[in-house]
């Protein structure tokens, strides 16, 4: 690992850019370039190809990305499509006509046809139609990795792609309606203990299984894939030649994890499902095998991982807004 390489990461504020960030400085690059949103519109083609006329950028990881859970990709898919595309298009573009040789592209789960064969293999890819729900982000995402793999087979870079499985963790989004499952039922599972309220509403009926990653493993993982010899790397992900999936290789139950989150919460009322509110794919296992082979598996259970992402919140969040 080249320790002086010029490092942008964009999406450097948001829950994964930060995490890559912190695991970049501690393993001691020194010189790592962000630029927030109001400096660099990703999704302003001229601005981010005058951002890398002016960096010299050696490597890129590219987090940043219109996200959200179930409820906002369902309700505002023109954004997510849009966004996304435009953020991965302007990014990878400029990245090759800027001479930049390495990029890590984060993807999802998601672009997985929704009733995969489980756990999901890397070679799931466009075998089947998709999640209703998130269609648009994952359409997007899979042509994050077909830039990628484009520009590979064309011009020879090495561009690679990580499909994370669904995160949480330090810096996550607890906004009630539009976050992911963890941070949103953290929330509300917390401010009904501080009401007292006798019941807490958990959408869908519990019976989605769901595998969840804590952020800085994610961040670990990436960091140890984008520094793996090119040769290496291409061998264990032909024959796409670019994406590779990052999970824990196990999974629960919505109901587990609410259960789980009403123990380290300590709330005391019961919980309630609201049949109205969408499911989702039922099952999104990833197969870890190649990552596996590649030497790197998750180390955070997921209570340990749901303990220390409780006291970030109530430091954090709660602390914040009490405040
Ligand atoms: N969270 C999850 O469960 C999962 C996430 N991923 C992937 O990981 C990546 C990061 O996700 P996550 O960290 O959770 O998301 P966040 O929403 O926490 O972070 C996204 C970041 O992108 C930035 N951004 C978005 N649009 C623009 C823009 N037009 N110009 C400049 N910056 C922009 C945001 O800036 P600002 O701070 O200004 O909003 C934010 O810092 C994404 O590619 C996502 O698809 C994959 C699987 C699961
Ligand atoms: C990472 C992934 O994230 C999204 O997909 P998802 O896996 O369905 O993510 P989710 O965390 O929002 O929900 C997981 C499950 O949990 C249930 N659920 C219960 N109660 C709440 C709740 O209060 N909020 C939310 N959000 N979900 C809830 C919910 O009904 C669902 O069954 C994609 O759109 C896409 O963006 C993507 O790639």
């Amino acid at each position: 690992m080249n320790l002086t390489d010029t490092i942008f990461v964009a999406g450097h504020r948001g829950m994964v850019g930060s995490a890559i960030v912190r695991r970049l400085q501690a393993l001691g690059c020194s010189n790592i370039v962000t630029a927030d949103r109001a400096a660099l519109d990703l999704t302003d083609q001229h601005a981010v190809n005058a951002f890398f006329a002016t960096h010299r950028i050696d490597q890129v990881y590219l987090a940043a990305a219109k996200v959200g859970g179930i409820h906002a990709n369902n309700t505002y898919p023109a954004e997510f499509i849009h966004q996304n595309l435009m953020i991965e298009a302007n990014i990878i573009h400029a990245a090759h006509t800027h001479g930049v040789h390495k990029l890590m592209f984060l993807g999802s789960s998601c672009i997985y046809p929704k009733l995969a064969e489980q756990p999901m293999k890397e070679e799931a890819l466009l075998t089947g139609l998709l999640e209703p729900t998130n269609e648009p982000y994952a359409i997007a995402k899979i042509a994050g990795i077909k830039l990628c793999e484009s520009y590979n087979r064309q011009y020879g870079r090495d561009y690679r792609s990580a499909m994370p499985t669904n995160l949480y963790g330090p810096g996550d989004n607890f906004h009630p309606e539009n976050s992911h499952v963890i941070p949103a039922l953290m929330r509300r599972i917390h401010e009904a203990k501080l009401a007292h309220a006798p019941e807490v509403v958990i959408w869908g009926s519990g019976t989605p299984m769901r595998e969840f990653l804590h952020v800085d493993d994610l961040a670990e993982a990436v960091v140890h894939l984008q520094n793996l010899p090119q040769e290496r790397y291409a061998r264990e992900t032909e024959p796409m030649r670019s994406h590779i999936n990052v999970g824990t290789g196990t999974d629960v139950t919505i109901r587990t994890l609410a259960e789980a989150l009403v123990q380290v919460i300590g709330y005391e009322g019961k919980l309630v499902f609201d049949t109205t509110k969408p499911d989702g794919t039922p099952r999104k296992l990833m197969d870890v095998s190649r990552l596996a082979r590649l030497g790197w598996t998750a180390s955070t259970g997921l209570e340990s991982g749901l303990i220390d992402t409780y006291r970030w919140y109530i430091q954090n969040v709660e602390g914040v807004r009490a405040g």
